[in-house]
């Protein structure tokens, strides 16, 4: 009896086999578009690649090799066109569904946040609580940009004061110290973090900069129960003063249940909205943008700076700085050069690179001329949108931000310029982000040169996270040679 049902299970197996790989290839609607018949089969291969941290530069090559629109998986399809851009991200707004990919972005068990909701009408409730908050207008306002030069004062005056007692500075650590303690300020205030200057403050830049948890996300993903057996094990055996002990999460919370914070901030905005939000939620929103604000920016400047202080780099940086001398009252919007260098640093160095995933709607929709039922997968990612189309983007692997300033081709450039997303689901904290990043430069070059510093061994290879990327060994040592101004 035993040996009949398992072979009546067996040959329930063998006929479920046959029929996924006669429906992958024979008579799904995504058989026609191009990609490897491996990918056409099995999902197997993007997930190798994904726990390999190298999903970025797969799905590249696989572009390369079969063109704009591949299929990677038997139920998802990557694009790099402009089209698919408008289609997936900006249609009726904001777009196709997120995916489930982004529960993973829910930090307090059960509470939602903007990053992490799927439904597109809660999502853009939720975005519209803040939304003006982060507008260009907004930012641009003096109350803002103050908040900004604040900080980088303390960024430069902490960098004069290492370059006092050693030979060089990891711009790694004390540009995600500005990212943190500007946005906690923006956030927060008065109870944002001071950790430029070390002390208890930089325990978060530890917990929230150094991390590698690409494997751990992706099982959290696809294999919840296993990650749930992983967690309570972790819990019993982790170090409790170590990385990713909480003490973020409990500061984020213990500073939610302030009732005394400023009235300018994105926290009393949430605690004063019209319909009261549970402080769960509200903790939940704010810890998404602190997260969301410190590796991005810290990465995205980290890389840049690395690059400018390169030896070939040095006309640019003699460029930016001419301009920075000749324009020293000048507000950082009206600095062309400027602009120049930070689009061409998001664009070869962007720190979100890698797809985001979408669920084609009810009915299907057909992109770039193919049918795609329901529930497929879609996404497009920045890392090829800034490369594939060489016509707009020639010799893309190169950092040129004169790129930037010829008139010819502006509107391709700016439609798949993807470094910050797209439409009612793209990056809210962009325009603080490029505020953050233009101020800094504008110090620092105005002021110094810089050069990769003789000790720094670190590799400073594009390193993959779930979603950001940043350099590999995690520390840039620079060399600062102050100027006479
Ligand atoms: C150079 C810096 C930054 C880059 C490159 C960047 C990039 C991005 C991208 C690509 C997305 C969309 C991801 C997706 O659709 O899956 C996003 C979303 C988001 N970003 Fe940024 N970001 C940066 C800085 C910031 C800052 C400073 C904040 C601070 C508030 C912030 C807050 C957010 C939030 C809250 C979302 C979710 C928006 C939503 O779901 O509606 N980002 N960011």
């Amino acid at each position: 009896m035993a040996m009949l049902v398992i072979n009546v299970l067996c040959a329930g197996l063998v006929v479920r086999l046959v029929y996924v790989l006669y429906y992958n290839l024979c008579a799904s609607p995504l058989r026609h578009i191009p990609g490897s018949w491996l990918c056409h089969l099995t999902r197997l291969p993007l997930t190798y690649h994904e726990y390999a941290a190298n999903r970025r530069l797969y799905l590249h090559d696989l572009h390369k090799r079969y063109g704009p629109a591949v299929r990677i998986a038997p139920d998802e399809v990557s694009f790099a066109t402009v089209e698919a851009v408008k289609q997936i991200y900006s249609v009726g707004g904001s777009g196709y569904e997120k995916t489930n990919f982004y529960t993973l972005f829910e930090h307090f068990r059960g509470a939602k946040n903007m990053f992490s909701t799927l439904h597109k009408g809660h999502h853009a409730e939720r975005r519209k609580r803040v939304a003006d908050r982060f507008t260009k207008t907004y930012i641009m306002q003096p109350n803002v940009t103050a908040i900004v030069e604040e900080h980088v004062r303390a960024f430069t005056s902490r960098v004069s004061q290492l370059i006092a007692a050693k030979n060089s500075v990891d711009i790694y650590v004390y540009l995600h110290a500005f990212a943190l303690d500007t946005i906690t300020h923006y956030l927060l205030h008065p109870y944002g973090t001071h950790s430029i200057n070390g002390g208890e403050d930089m325990r978060q830049v530890e917990e929230l900069c150094y991390h590698d948890t690409i494997k751990a996300r992706y099982t959290e993903l696809y294999f919840p129960r296993l990650h749930k057996l992983y967690e309570l094990c972790a819990r019993l055996f982790r170090d409790r003063k170590g990385p990713q002990s909480g003490y973020v999460l409990n500061y984020v919370r213990g500073t939610c249940a302030k009732s005394d914070v400023d009235e300018s901030t994105i926290l009393y905005r949430y605690q004063k909205a019209k319909e009261a939000i549970p402080p769960l939620e509200i903790a939940s929103e704010i810890m998404d943008q602190v997260v969301a604000g410190i590796d991005t920016t810290g990465d995205a400047l980290c890389f840049l700076m690395w690059h400018l202080s390169l030896p070939e780099a040095a006309p640019i940086q003699e460029r930016l700085r001419t301009e920075l001398h000749q324009n020293a009252s000048a507000s950082v919007d009206d600095l062309p050069y400027l602009d120049a260098v930070v689009q061409e640093g998001l664009r070869v160095y962007g720190p979100a690179p890698i797809s985001f995933p979408r669920v084609v709607p009810d009915e299907g929709r057909v992109l770039d001329g193919y049918f795609l039922p329901a529930g497929t997968v879609v996404s497009c990612q920045p890392w090829t949108l800034h490369r594939f189309d060489t016509a707009t983007f020639p010799d893309p692997e190169a950092f040129i931000p004169e790129r930037w300033l010829e008139e010819e081709g502006r509107l391709e450039r700016n439609r798949l310029f993807f470094a910050f997303g797209g439409g009612g689901t793209g990056c809210i904290g962009k325009h603080f982000a490029t505020l953050e990043m233009k101020v800094l430069l504008r110090e620092v070059y105005s002021a110094y040169k810089t050069s990769v510093a003789p000790d720094m061994k670190g590799s400073m290879e594009i390193s993959d996270q779930i979603i950001v990327s940043r350099p590999k060994d995690q520390i840039c040592l620079l060399s600062f040679h102050a100027l006479d101004v």
